[in-house]
């Protein structure tokens, strides 16, 4: 079991994705290690997704560095070998989602003020191709059309109805039964579901690894726009300001 810990929010900075990154690769090459489950240490919150600040008011050499850490850790997560399964015990916007939607098996806890879904849209930013892809895999064209447009976050029970999460369970019950998910797919042989799994993510995966540059390239062209850089600043002023 994986679980995320860095308060206050789980945000995605460039050392927790580096971590997070190493401790992937650990438990890979790891032979005795044939699943993984992620989830939070932190009440309520499963991951804030991206950390803002990494992106805002940075070096290019900066947003190259994070963004290539961004991308290793999808794919390594989206690659894994390892049955995957996210325990979401709390809120998931952005890249908190796309951790959850990257692995083989997202149980919620049935709590409707915990929500997920990608809201980049909402922070005027774009998902990138890789999130957008990920995301058609798990709920479908026209559900991820809608959803990524609006930046809609769902509550848990929306996005059960979505297909965004598999299931949902009293929160006190979130491990014991990602636990028996993960017994139910460990019992299968793992040569057949690794290359099926590898079948399932390999066109999206390739794309990015074609891409991986470009991708930089773009992500910082697009980050270092001062319109971009005003509407992050805002989004975390007003995150500021809900506080108080
Ligand atoms: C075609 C174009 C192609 C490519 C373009 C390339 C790239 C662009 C795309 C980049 C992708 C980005 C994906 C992301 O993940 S962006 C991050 C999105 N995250 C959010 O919107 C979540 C924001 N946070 C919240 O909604 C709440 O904090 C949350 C519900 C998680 C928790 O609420 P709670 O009330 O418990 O805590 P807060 O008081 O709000 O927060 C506590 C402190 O943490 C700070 N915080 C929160 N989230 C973040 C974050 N994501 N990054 C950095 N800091 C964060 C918050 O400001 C508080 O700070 P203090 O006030 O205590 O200093």
């Amino acid at each position: 079991m994986m679980k995320f810990k860095s308060p206050p929010v789980n945000s995605l900075s460039l050392d927790f994705l580096t971590e997070f990154s190493i401790s992937l690769e650990k438990l890979e090459n790891d032979r005795a290690c044939r699943g993984v489950i992620i989830t939070s240490a932190i009440p309520k919150i499963f991951s804030s997704g991206l950390d803002i600040t990494e992106m805002c008011g940075k070096s290019v050499e900066h947003y190259a560095e994070f963004w290539r850490a961004v991308q290793e850790m999808w794919l390594r997560l989206y690659g894994s070998n390892m049955v995957t399964v996210a325990a979401v015990n709390g809120a998931s916007p952005a890249g908190g989602c796309l951790i959850a939607l990257s692995c083989d098996y997202r149980i919620m806890a049935e709590n409707p003020k915990f929500s997920i879904g990608l809201n980049e849209a909402q922070l005027g930013i774009v998902a990138p191709f890789w999130f957008k892809d990920t995301f058609v895999n798990v709920v479908g064209q026209r559900i991820a059309e809608r959803a990524l447009q609006l930046g809609s976050l769902y509550p848990a029970p929306e996005a059960l109805k979505l297909g965004l999460v598999d299931e949902l369970v009293p929160e006190e019950k979130l491990l014991e039964k990602a636990s028996a998910v993960m017994a139910q797919w460990l019992a299968l042989p793992d040569h057949a579901r690794q290359i099926t799994k590898s079948m399932m993510r390999k066109a999206v995966l390739d794309r990015l690894v074609a891409h991986r540059e470009e991708d930089i390239k773009y992500f910082i062209n697009f980050i270092s726009k001062e319109s971009i850089q005003k509407s992050l600043r805002m989004y975390m002023e007003m995150l500021k300001k809900k506080k108080s």
